[in-house]
């Protein structure tokens, strides 16, 4: 009984910590709140000394010990696959729960340029409970003079079994700390949540692919008026793509799929410029991970190129279905070929690798083809955060933002 009735005083006091203080920790870190917005300079808001940065790993509780992330190694990418499939995001009614494959992971964390230790796992005697990850990236801020070398933060997980441990403050204190010895002192991530201080806020939007399926997955929703045989019939798409010349990337094209890409993304005001070896490891198909398809003219010319990425998520309680099948828009750019007509094409394709759902984000020129192709908004919003840097404009608008992240 007395164990009983301290657990609960313990998580009760938790729970007034946390409901009396909200976000405590991120009230601790160089993020501007409301009323600095105004007092600081556009640029780092706290300027880095790398002889100050601390050299041994933070302290964790007894029994938890850090653990580097070998992602090429079978075993270890296993047990960071199952950590995040069992306890990674959840969309608010615990209907459906993300499930990026190990290639997906792979993909997403073995860039060029990656560091060893910036794939950090927690584990208790050899299980895999928490994790965080970081990739090297240049983010160019508002202006070509900001090209900031930093990290792009994903996949903070910690077990459900271990919440309100205080553990994912002790992680991003690590990433953060590992990422400040490499003299770096900005990060670039998104989350569903609102925590200190959105720079965008973003939209989802969702077209249907396989309308009977989404209704069944409890996806979508039928209201009076409609019926099941009425949505297959308003989605229904075309058995082949309409733009001529359309066909799936090759080696052959990376040289003219850069240049566009890097063309295309000055538009923005946050966006990564590409390297013919980045463009290469992030838009070369791979099965099941990044579909690419590239529009070639007469004489080999590269005019237009659509890219989405395969995200399923498990469906958590469902007689009939265990995944929902999603295609996630990545970057698409079109100069010749119309874009409504290009991701025309897109929904085309992901329809025809099997997709139940088309999402795409209502950033970049998206707005300009998300209606007409009948896409509709979804209750999910991403946020878009920085850290240690002030904008010159506090907010930006969603079709200024230039980057992806998966
Ligand atoms: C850096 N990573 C961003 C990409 C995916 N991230 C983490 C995400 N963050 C918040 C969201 F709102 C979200 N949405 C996709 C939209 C959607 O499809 N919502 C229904 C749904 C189906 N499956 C799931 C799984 C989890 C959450 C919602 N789900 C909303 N995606």
């Amino acid at each position: 009984q007395q164990v009983v009735v301290k657990k609960n005083t313990q998580y009760n006091q938790q729970l007034i910590d946390k409901l009396s203080k909200p976000h405590q920790f991120w009230q601790t870190q160089p993020m501007p709140n409301i009323n600095e917005m105004d007092k600081l300079q556009p640029g780092p808001i706290q300027q880095g000394v790398l002889a100050e940065v601390r050299k041994d790993p933070l302290n964790l509780i007894d029994k938890f010990e850090w653990f580097n992330v070998d992602l090429r190694n079978d075993e270890q990418a296993q047990q960071v696959y199952t950590l995040l499939k069992e306890n990674y995001v959840e969309d608010d009614d615990n209907m459906f729960r993300f499930d990026y494959s190990i290639d997906f992971l792979r993909w997403a964390l073995l860039p060029p340029g990656q560091y060893a230790d910036w794939l950090i796992g927690v584990r208790v005697n050899q299980k895999l409970v928490g994790f965080i990850s970081g990739i090297p990236v240049t983010l160019h801020i508002e202006n070509e003079q900001n090209k900031v070398k930093m990290t792009e933060i994903n996949f903070l997980c910690v077990h459900k079994k271990i919440r309100a441990n205080r553990l994912a403050p002790v992680l991003i204190k690590e990433i953060t700390r590992r990422v400040h010895i490499k003299n770096m002192w900005q990060a670039v991530y998104t989350a569903g949540i609102v925590v200190p201080t959105p720079i965008s806020q973003t939209r989802y939007y969702h077209r249907s692919l396989n309308a009977k399926k989404l209704i069944e997955v409890g996806f979508s929703s039928l209201s009076a008026r409609q019926t099941i045989s009425r949505q297959q019939k308003l989605y229904k798409l075309p058995e082949e793509p309409k733009t001529p010349g359309l066909r799936p990337m090759k080696k052959k094209d990376v040289a003219q799929v850069t240049k566009l890409l890097n063309e295309y993304l000055k538009n923005f005001k946050l966006y990564f410029k590409y390297t013919e070896e980045e463009v290469k490891h992030w838009f070369i198909p791979r099965k099941d991970v990044i579909s690419t398809y590239v529009v070639e003219k007469e004489q080999g010319v590269v005019t237009d190129f659509l890219s989405f990425y395969n995200l399923p998520s498990q469906v958590i309680k469902n007689p009939k279905y265990t995944h929902l099948k999603a295609a996630y828009s990545y970057y698409n750019v079109a100069t010749q070929t119309p874009i409504v007509q290009l991701m025309y094409d897109a929904l085309i394709l992901a329809k025809n690798e099997g997709y139940d759902v088309f999402n795409a984000l209502d950033i970049m020129d998206n707005e300009k083809f998300l209606k007409e192709l009948m896409f509709c908004p979804g209750d999910g919003q991403l946020n878009y955060y920085l850290y240690n840097w002030k904008l010159e404009s506090n907010m930006l608008k969603p079709e200024e933002i230039g980057i992806v992240l998966v």
